[in-house]
């Protein structure tokens, strides 16, 4: 038997996580054996936790590199989640692919580009192997709107990983980052 992947993808504030955690649930209700793993980049919410932005939480294993993710698996596991694939290693599309020849389904939910809009690698490498593709998009914080793709960063420094929330990041639609891209050019 061999699993599938699913990857989960948009810009931040699409329910990219909201989605991740229903299918969590859905294994659950079905009594299958679940883990969560999220990057130990990622420290907005506390360490063991993957949170939605409106605060849904479920416990996770944080880890630094992918290949970690291989000493937790037992065979009595259904399926996998990754939460913030866009901060893991390229070596978890190697960790992917094992797991589903074992059988497991595996979920990964991430940013598709950065707020520079450069693709993230292993986002990309993970979405040209999925089995099902889930492309989210957030409301438009300028037009209210939604069709928001497009991360944008509000205070323009940090790098181009920066772990943050509506302090740096708000969602834009292709038309309204247009509009502030010129904004910017005239500034
Ligand atoms: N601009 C926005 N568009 C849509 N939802 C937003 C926005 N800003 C805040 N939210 C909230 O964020 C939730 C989605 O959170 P989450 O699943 O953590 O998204 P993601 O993982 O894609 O960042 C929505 O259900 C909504 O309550
Ligand atoms: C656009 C962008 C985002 N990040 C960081 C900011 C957050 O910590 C996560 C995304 O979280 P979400 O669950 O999708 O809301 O990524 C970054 O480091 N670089 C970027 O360009
Ligand atoms: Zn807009």
């Amino acid at each position: 038997m061999v699993g599938k992947i699913t990857v989960i993808t948009g810009p931040m504030y699409s329910g990219k996580t909201t989605e991740l955690l229903s299918f969590v649930e859905i294994y659950n209700i079905g009594r299958k054996k679940t883990i969560v793993f999220k990057p130990s980049i990622d420290n907005r919410y506390g360490e063991d936790i993957v949170s939605t932005h409106t605060g849904f939480k479920v416990s996770a294993i944080r880890i630094s590199k992918s290949r970690e993710i291989l000493d937790y698996i037992r065979d009595s596991i259904d399926a996998v989640f990754v939460d913030e694939i866009q901060f893991f290693d390229l070596e978890l599309v190697d960790v992917v692919k094992e797991l589903v020849f074992k059988g497991i389904d595996v979920y990964c939910a991430g940013l598709d580009i950065s707020y520079l809009e450069n693709p993230f690698e292993t986002t990309a490498k993970l979405l040209a192997m999925a089995d099902e593709v889930i492309k989210k998009k957030a409301v438009c914080e300028k037009c209210g709107e939604h069709r928001a793709t497009y991360s944008y960063k509000i205070i323009p420094n940090g790098g181009e990983i920066d772990v943050g929330g509506k302090e740096k990041y708000i969602a834009l639609c292709r038309k309204c980052l247009s509009e502030i891209k010129k904004q910017e050019v005239i500034l």
